[in-house]
């Protein structure tokens, strides 16, 4: 999806604005502890150009979902975020009573006030179209106190909740440099022009693999797809290939033999799917690891073969782009993190632009002391893999109209 029709902190003048940012600091806890700062660090260039341009900055973002143990305060989160900026980050326990918006109103240029987890009012956990969000109390408590609002989490943008879609549909709404980061690394993929394109699949979500993998065949936009994780199991079954007792039940177990069919369509239709040649096994009894090939396995598959390694490799030197998520193996288990670091490490050394998506990748990057190789981490989960299954995203969407409505683009 092009930039096309969206407006970026470029486009508006922000001296003595008082701008509402949508960021996601939604993070890792334990208690009230936060494990990862990743999200939060993530949003600090476009709050320090704010502050640069001259204007007061309010953030407003989730955590966690009701009833979940990671839904907690962003008490946290201000601190974290005031060492990062090495500023003080003003925090209120409310998101649009009557000490929130006087903490808003008052706030000075150059001052920055993170309000309380907006999935706190229940309105925000209500996905919605956009003209109904901009009816949300939320929405017309808080619009009125800003002159534009700044969306910067491409995280949530898959949702169409209050904070993410109604308030541009009543401020001039333009896209944070996050945002925009997101938006141009992963246009790449669906620019014709970067070819070859390799997309390495992995993982455990795989359902959501094969979503994208539908997408990416229609619209002709993978040159090879090469399977590893739980997603190469699947294919090899669909191509008739028994993975021995202990695997196949495990599928079973996991529902994923119910995919066969699909998967087997999938083939026919003439997808450029590769699957490994072997993979590294575990035997639950003795405890021995071994390299077997796909045909002959006895033990439980664990990570893929040194011999999938090489001709993964091989193919992915070739690639001008390189998109990649979910790991190759278990990789929680240091005995099976070769298949996936050795694949991350040959995208790298490709030369190709590479994407990165997942927690785990992002772990493996890393441990390998390659991020500054990196072309693009994402910083999307549920938001990365629908914009690679081609879903519309409604923040963007949003942005679209708010872009056009207030004449913020030619
Ligand atoms: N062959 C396999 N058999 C069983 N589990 C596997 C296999 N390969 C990978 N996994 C599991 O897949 C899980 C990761 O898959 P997932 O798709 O959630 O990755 P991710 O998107 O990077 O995760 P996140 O971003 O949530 O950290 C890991 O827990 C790993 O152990
Ligand atoms: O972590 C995420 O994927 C985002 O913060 C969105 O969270 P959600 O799935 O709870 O909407």
């Amino acid at each position: 999806m092009p930039l096309e029709g969206m407006a970026t902190l470029d486009d508006v003048n922000l001296e003595g604005k008082k701008v509402l940012v949508r960021v996601d600091f939604n993070s890792p806890v334990s208690g009230e502890e936060l494990l990862d700062d990743s999200r939060i660090r993530a949003h600090v260039p476009t709050i320090k150009e704010l502050l640069d341009k001259g204007a007061s900055i309010v953030l407003i973002s989730h955590q966690g979902r009701p009833g979940e143990p990671d839904f907690i305060t962003l008490e946290p989160h201000a601190a974290k975020l005031s060492k990062l900026l090495g500023q003080t980050v003003q925090f209120v326990d409310d998101v649009m009573g009557p000490e929130a918006r006087k903490r808003i109103k008052s706030l000075k240029p150059g001052e920055v006030l993170l309000l309380d987890n907006v999935r706190f009012l229940a309105e925000e956990n209500i996905n919605a179209p956009p003209e109904r969000q901009a009816e949300t109390y939320l929405v017309r408590r808080l619009a009125k106190l800003f002159d534009l609002y700044v969306n910067d989490a491409f995280a949530t943008a898959h949702r169409s909740q209050p904070s993410i879609v109604g308030f541009p549909m009543v401020l001039p709404g333009v896209m944070g440099r996050l945002m925009q980061r997101e938006v141009e690394a992963l246009s790449k993929i669906f620019n014709p022009k970067e070819s070859p394109k390799v997309f390495v699949l992995g993982g455990g979500k795989v359902p959501d693999s094969l979503s994208i993998i539908e997408n990416i065949i229609q619209n002709k936009v993978a040159d090879r797809i090469l399977t590893t994780g739980l997603l190469s199991e699947l294919f090899l079954v669909a191509k008739g290939i028994d993975l021995g007792d202990k695997n196949m039940k495990f599928l079973e177990r996991k529902g994923i033999l119910s995919l066969v069919p699909k998967a087997r369509r999938l083939l026919l239709m003439g997808a450029p799917i590769d699957v490994p040649v072997d993979y590294v096994t575990l035997d639950e009894e003795t405890g021995e690891v071994k390299v077997e090939p796909v045909y002959n396995l006895t033990g439980v598959i664990r990570d893929i073969g040194p011999a999938t390694v090489k001709m993964y490799s091989e193919l992915i030197k070739e690639a001008k782009i390189v998109v990649m998520r979910g790991p190759a193996g278990v990789m929680e288990d240091p005995r099976f993190r070769t298949g996936t670091k050795e694949l991350v490490r040959a995208a790298l050394e490709s030369g190709a632009f590479t994407i990165f998506g997942g927690g785990h990748l992002t772990a493996v990057i890393e441990e390998l002391g390659m991020k500054e190789r990196v072309g693009h981490i994402s910083t999307g989960g549920g938001a990365l893999l629908a914009f690679l299954s081609g879903k519309e995203l409604p923040a963007l969407s949003a942005l679209k109209v708010s872009a056009s409505k207030f004449g913020l683009v030619k």
